[in-house]
This record gives structure tokens, C-alpha cells and sequence, in this order.
């Protein structure tokens, strides 16, 4: 595990990301939500080896069927028809694989499952069609089908670990379980030659797969980490400039395009640089993460944003909310920090107050503009004495 991810200072704001790096994942589970999320990253990732061992399943099914016709005559045995329609399931398994490459929408729901079961199925005609030939006065035998699906069960589709370890181990036992009814017992002894070839396959496949799944969940993990760092305030946790930008840039557009209000608040605490000087800088860290706390609550919508944009600066896209609205919301972010009665040894008060400063997009307005009229609120709401919402008004 790469020592950044494992660390989790005090300061900083721990992300899911990191908790499960801490934990660890020796058994390649994570917790149930990030285990969703890594479902879909792995099916994502496996799209392509999925394409193409769909198609080489129907190109191997039907080059076999091709071979055993025409070059090895199998047209004579008793099991010709028979062996036509399984290599005819395996190839149409080829083409479903295919279709669920494709299927982008419910793949990472239901593919390791349904890709675990066509492996199986696959895996265990691949058997019987091993007992046609072994059972048969053949001179050319085909062998082994079985032991190369139980190798796919590991690489190739993207399915994980311990339900790959499962599909090779049922595919084992369906061939132990057929060879017993099809062979004789001298015959039986000799395929367990094969059967040990096959479990050897298994602990190499398991032991490669363990490997790589623990280093796929790890670059999981750290592209995941990467991600929030690049959207995300670390101390506060809050979605920072950057992506409050992106944020508002669409916020604007799609306000525009549905004709609804949209409201931009700049919020600043009261006098930190005093709380720091105080209190020293670490708990003016510390007032900042539990104003966050407090202040994240009022993006309530799905399209709202609230975000860290400055040092003790803070924005709150608030969606299909005029001014009316606007400023009873001020209004109950004041009272709720207010009541919350954060500490503030050098302010005149004795707690914690901020100001806000707020502007609602109008006509054809930039963002760049929206932004700068609800900057200018808030220096008005300072310059008027703190502890207030302003609205910036036209003209
Ligand atoms: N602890 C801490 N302080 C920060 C951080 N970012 C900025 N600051 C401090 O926040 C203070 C902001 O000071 P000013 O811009 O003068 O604002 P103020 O003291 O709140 O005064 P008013 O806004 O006018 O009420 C500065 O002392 C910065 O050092 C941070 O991440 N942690």
C-alpha cells in the first residue's frame, strides 16, 4: 500500500478512499458502497479483454467444430449431434460475452455473476465434450478444453477473485462428477492425471489473480483519492474552487436554458485573522472544519453547491432560488451559526459570526459577473458591520 494513502492526519479530511486504504483488503473486499464503485471500474477496465474473449470463444468454438467435421470425420460417432450442439452453446455463449461487453448500462450490476455462470457453463461442456474424446477409439483426441476455461475463470472478463475461485472450482468438480459417470475405472484413474493438471492450473490462475486484483483495487484507490484531491478542499472536505467554478459555469447555463432563479452566496467568517492570532492557527483549522459541517447542510438540492473558495471564504450555489428565498436562507445560516455559538475569544460578540454576500443571476450575466456582484455584497455586509446577508442590487 503507497504510504500517502495510508496516512490520515488529524488535519485533514478523510475521504472513503483513504479509510479503506487504512483497513486494508487482504481478502479483496472493500465496504459495501466502495465495492459498488469498484464493480463498475473493474467491468470498465475488462471491457475490451471481454470483447475479445467473446470473440475468440466463437472463433475456437467453431474453428473446433470446423476441425472435428471436416479434417477429423467426427460425423461417425454416436455423439456427432451431440457435440455439434455444444460447441454451437459455446459459441453462442461467445456472442452473449459480446453482448455484454456492450451492454454498458447494467454491465457492472449483474456481469460478474451472469460472466461467472457462462464460464461455468462454457467451462463444464468444455468437460463433456473431453469425455466424448477420451471415451472414443479416436486416433487425434482433443484435450484439456476444461482446464483452459478454468484458467479463463481468473483473466479476461474482469470477474473477481473469490466468484472466479468459485467458477473454477465448479467446473472442476462438474468435470470430476462427469468423468465418474462416463469413464470406467481405469479410464477414471487416468483422467485424474488430467484433473491435477487442472487444480495446479488453478492455484497458479488464483495466485496471478489474487495478485492483480490487489493491485487493481490499490490503483483503484488511489485514482479515486486523486480525483477527490483535485475536486475537493482537503481540510474541509468541500468541493473547492476549482470545481465551484466548473460548478457554476453549469449551473448558469442550465439556469438559463430552464429560466430559473439562481443565487450566488459569498460567505466570510468575522474576524479570523483575531481567532488565529488568539488561538493559534491549528484551531482556526479545527473552526473551519466545524463551520463546514455546519454550513454543507444548506446545499439541500441535488443541483446545489457549497464549497471552500477562498482561506474562512465560502460559496453557496443555490439553485431555482430567487432573492426571496435567498435572503430567508442568509438569514437561517446567520441564526444556525449564531445559535451554534463557536467560541471567539477576540471578537466582540464572544462567538463566531460571518458574512454574506448575495446576487441572483440577471439577463445574460457571466458567471465571472455573478461572481463579482455577490463579491461586492459581501464587502458591503463587512462594511456595514459584520454579522449580515446583502444582496447586490442591479445597477
Ligand atoms: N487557520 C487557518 N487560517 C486561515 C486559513 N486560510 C486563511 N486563513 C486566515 O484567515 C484570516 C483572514 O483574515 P482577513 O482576510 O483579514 O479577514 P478577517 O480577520 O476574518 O476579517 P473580516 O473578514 O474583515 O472580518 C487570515 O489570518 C488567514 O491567515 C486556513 O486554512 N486555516
Amino acid at each position: 500500500m503507497p504510504s500517502d494513502l495510508r496516512r490520515s492526519p488529524d488535519d485533514l479530511r478523510e475521504t472513503p478512499y483513504q479509510r479503506q486504504a487504512v483497513l486494508g483488503f487482504r481478502l479483496l473486499l472493500f465496504k459495501p458502497a466502495l465495492e459498488v464503485e469498484f464493480r463498475r471500474y473493474l467491468t470498465q477496465q475488462a471491457r475490451l479483454t471481454q470483447r475479445l474473449g467473446g470473440v475468440a470463444l466463437v472463433l475456437v468454438a467453431g474453428g473446433y467444430l470446423f476441425f472435428e467435421h471436416i479434417l477429423l470425420g467426427i460425423e461417425e460417432q454416436p455423439w456427432s449431434l451431440e457435440l455439434t450442439l455444444l460447441r454451437a452453446l459455446q459459441m453462442l455463449v461467445g456472442g452473449v460475452v459480446l453482448l455484454v461487453s456492450f451492454d454498458q448500462r447494467r454491465q457492472s450490476a449483474f456481469s460478474n455473476w451472469l460472466l461467472g455462470f457462462l464460464l461455468i457453463l462454457v467451462g463444464v461442456i468444455a468437460s463433456q465434450i473431453d469425455l466424448f474424446y477420451e471415451t472414443s477409439e479416436l486416433p487425434l483426441k482433443l484435450r484439456y478444453g476444461a482446464g483452459l476455461l478454468i484458467v479463463c475463470c481468473f483473466f479476461y472478463l474482469g470477474v473477481t477473485f473469490w466468484w472466479a475461485l468459485l467458477c473454477a472450482m465448479v467446473i472442476l468438480a462438474g468435470d470430476v462428477v462427469l468423468a465418474k459417470r462416463a469413464l470406467s475405472p481405469d479410464q477414471y484413474s487416468a483422467h485424474l492425471i488430467a484433473v491435477s493438471y487442472y487444480l495446479l492450473l488453478m492455484a497458479i490462475g488464483s495466485i496471478s489473480r489474487y495478485a492483480h486484483e490487489y493491485s487493481q483495487r490499490e490503483q483503484f484507490l488511489m485514482r479515486k483519492q486523486l480525483g477527490w484531491m483535485a475536486e475537493h478542499d482537503g481540510l474541509t472536505g468541500l468541493s473547492n474552487r476549482r470545481s465551484f467554478d466548473a460548478a457554476l459555469r453549469r449551473a448558469v447555463a442550465q439556469a438559463r436554458r430552464e429560466h430559473l432563479p439562481l443565487t450566488l452566496m459569498l460567505l466570510d467568517l468575522d474576524e479570523f485573522k483575531a481567532y488565529n492570532d488568539t488561538l493559534g492557527h491549528p484551531e482556526g483549522d479545527r473552526l473551519l472544519q466545524d463551520f463546514s459541517d455546519l454550513f454543507e447542510r444548506f446545499a439541500r438540492r441535488p443541483l446545489d453547491l457549497a464549497a471552500r473558495v477562498g482561506g474562512e471564504e465560502f460559496a453557496l450555489l443555490l439553485y431555482d432560488c430567487d432573492a426571496a428565498a435567498g435572503r430567508q436562507l442568509a438569514e437561517d445560516i446567520l441564526q444556525r451559526v449564531r445559535d451554534r455559538a463557536f467560541p471567539h475569544p477576540a471578537s466582540r460578540r464572544g462567538t463566531l459570526t460571518c458574512s454574506i454576500g448575495m446576487a441572483v443571476l440577471r439577463g445574460s450575466e457571466t458567471p465571472e459577473r455573478l461572481y463579482k456582484h455577490a463579491d461586492d455584497a459581501l464587502y458591503m455586509a463587512k462594511q456595514q458591520g459584520r454579522d449580515r446577508g446583502v444582496l447586490h442590487h442591479a445597477g
